[in-house]
């Protein structure tokens, strides 16, 4: 569903991101790992929108988007999470859900003045899908806490699930498991897993926490300095003496 070729980006003289190619089928989990600075989240900046590519074709389901402004891709059921959460962090729990949903669904003003029945049905459907999501990240009591006042951990799955309010069938995790403890960790493991499963939508992540990638990835992609450098299943990625070469020299 995720195809990207030969992409690059060049910010100035550096060249971040060079010849990356990589897929995501249906039904799969997909990781970027690599060390600091290797290019990860520039390549995801570019997958969702953020930055226009310098080169390279990126298609979502046979559609290229390389270029497109982040909101269309979004629309297009690609959404992303960010390294540092960005929550509204004055807004209730429930309120990020619904502003998620408002921004996806691009609301004609007029018929939100005029609070039209059709209006209406939409912002109960919207409402109702914030209480599944809430009920399903294990954040439902909190619904009326503010979101800057939730542990990280809950800050984390309210971003996930402010991401699947929007019913996509791609979901860009960026450094999910950063900053949670063993068994937040282990949460987010099942939580992946199950979007996956219960949802059918696949999964491109980006992660450190080589345990959580091993253990949910169907595939991964190794970059290095900008430049792909293996790719294949965990077991074949582990066994790989360039990626060995690469994690050692960085250690
Ligand atoms: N907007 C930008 N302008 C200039 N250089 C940038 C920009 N964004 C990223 N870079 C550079 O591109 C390179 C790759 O950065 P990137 O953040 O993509 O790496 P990463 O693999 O995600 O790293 P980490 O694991 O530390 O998050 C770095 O040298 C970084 O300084």
């Amino acid at each position: 569903m995720l195809e990207v070729r030969n992409l690059s980006m060049r910010f100035g003289g550096l060249l971040a991101v060079d010849q990356v190619s990589l897929d995501v089928n249906e039904h799969e989990i997909v990781s970027i790992i690599g060390p600091n600075g290797a290019g990860k989240t520039t390549v995801f900046n570019c997958i969702s929108g953020f930055y226009s590519p310098t080169g390279g074709t990126i298609r979502f389901q046979g559609e290229e988007v390389q270029g497109k402004p982040d909101y269309k891709i979004s629309r297009l059921g690609m959404v992303r999470t960010f390294q540092h959460v960005r929550l509204f962090n004055k807004m209730t729990v429930v309120e990020n859900l619904l502003v998620a949903q408002h921004r996806h669904l691009n609301t004609n003003l007029f018929s939100g003045l005029l609070k039209t029945p059709n209006y209406r049905q939409r912002e109960q459907k919207a409402l109702d899908r914030a209480a599944y999501w809430l009920d399903r990240v294990g954040l439902l009591e909190l619904a009326n806490r503010e979101a800057g006042n939730l542990a990280y951990g809950q800050q984390r799955r309210l971003e996930i699930a402010r991401c699947m309010v929007t019913e996509p069938t791609m979901l860009m995790l960026d450094e999910p498991a950063a900053g949670l403890n063993p068994a937040e960790t282990r949460d987010l493991n099942h939580l992946i897993v199950g979007l996956k499963e219960d949802y059918n939508v696949s999964v491109l992540l980006i992660e450190h926490d080589m345990s959580l990638v091993m253990e949910i990835s169907d595939r991964i992609n190794v970059i290095n300095q900008g430049r792909p450098l293996a790719s294949g299943t965990p077991e074949e990625v582990r066994q790989n003496d360039d990626v060995i070469k690469a994690y050692l020299g960085e250690a």
